[in-house]
């Protein structure tokens, strides 16, 4: 993607205070506070109110992966809400491909859901009475698209989720692993460009979570959508981000990709995220290692010896794949920094 693309999500400034009038007090402490958020986030607090989202501001690139995580009432839920205009944000700019989505009437807001935008909750919300198949093509029947038309649409997304042959089974018939499939396939019938998904595995346990990561990797492989994810788990953001915003009592405090979070935590509480990911020490190059392919020696190379830690320090910068050398400097292998970093903070837990 070239830099001035346009981003797929933009917002700036972004407040969501919850209490009574909300607008109001916090136009008149932002005032009070010569425009200092955080000032004003206290003063807020102080009244009563909770800025759930504070000041926040950032670009998702389109077809990124964009992962925000924080603990538990940090605000990610009510970020997320107003990107996708679940909620009218107190204060800000939200831009879904340029397009102001506040300032378009309902109807286009309703278009713009139905069109461009998908959502998929950790709760599935699936119908109970519906099988998978009518489940999965509810939403093209709500745009009118005849039977026929979205049941085959609805079976090429079943297939993707890896659900072929469970189109007739009913949801409770189901493990909840095969139930949020069935939510994500649901999320994706409509072909949306951006695509939000708030916790989705988290109600799930770890092994079924790990693999529907991998599986999630897969589907958003085939697809060009540009992806919101939102978890509390640092080892799934580590592993699916391209890049992750951290969120604490409602603020944005770093933005970057898995490696820069790992290597370069703004914070002891970034730092305290990726405090139990310690595998680096131990583990070498070699086992992380692909064998070589037309790669070259240019730029920063690794040694097959090399821990991962120290590995990953060299190539933080590296969006390709790095040439791995032996002792005598010639290349044996190479490494994707993507493949390091989900080694080091994922494989081990
Ligand atoms: N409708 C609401 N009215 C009042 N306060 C709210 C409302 N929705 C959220 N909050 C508060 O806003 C803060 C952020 O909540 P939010 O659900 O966005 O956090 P979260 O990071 O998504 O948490 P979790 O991981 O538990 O879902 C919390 O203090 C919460 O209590």
């Amino acid at each position: 993607m070239s830099e001035d693309a346009t981003p797929a999500i933009a917002c700036r400034n972004l407040w969501q205070v919850f209490g009574p009038n909300a607008g109001a007090e916090l136009a008149s402490a932002l005032a009070a506070n010569g425009g200092d958020a955080a000032a004003a986030a206290a003063e807020l607090r102080d009244k009563g109110l909770i800025p759930a989202v504070q000041d926040v501001g950032f670009d998702v690139r389109p077809g990124e992966l964009f992962v925000i995580m924080g603990l538990s009432g940090s605000g990610k839920s009510t970020l997320v809400r107003g990107l996708s205009r679940l909620l009218d944000v107190t204060a800000g700019d939200v831009r879904i491909q340029g397009e102001d989505i506040a300032a378009g009437s309902k109807a286009r807001l309703i278009e713009l859901r139905r069109k461009k935008l998908g959502m998929v909750f950790q709760h599935f919300g699936l119908f109970p009475h519906m099988s998978v198949l009518d489940n999965v093509a509810y939403p093209l029947r709500v745009q009118g698209i005849p039977r026929a038309r979205r049941h085959a649409k609805a079976r090429e997304v079943i297939e993707l989720v890896g659900l072929g042959g469970r189109e007739s089974a009913f949801p409770r018939t189901l493990s909840g692993g095969q139930r949020q499939r069935v939510g994500i396939a649901r999320s994706l019938v409509g072909d949306c460009e951006v695509w939000f998904l708030d916790e989705p595995f988290s109600a799930l346990d770890p092994l079924i979570r790990r693999q529907l990561q991998d599986e999630f990797l897969q589907i958003r492989a085939k697809l060009n959508t540009t992806i919101v994810f939102i978890t509390h788990d640092i080892a799934e953001a580590l592993k699916l981000a391209d890049r992750i915003a951290i969120m604490r009592d409602g603020e944005v405090i770093q933005i970057g990709t898995p490696a820069q979070i790992v290597l370069n935590p703004v914070d002891s509480y970034v730092r305290e995220f990726a405090r139990d990911v310690a595998k680096g020490r131990h583990a070498r190059v070699a086992s992380v290692m692909k064998p070589a392919s037309g790669i070259t020696g240019d730029g920063p190379a690794l040694r097959e010896g090399m821990t991962l830690d120290a590995a990953l320090a060299t190539c933080v910068a590296a969006q390709a794949p790095v040439p791995v050398t032996d002792g005598a400097g010639k290349i044996v292998g190479q490494v994707d920094p993507a493949d390091l970093v989900s080694a080091l903070h994922v494989d081990d837990r």
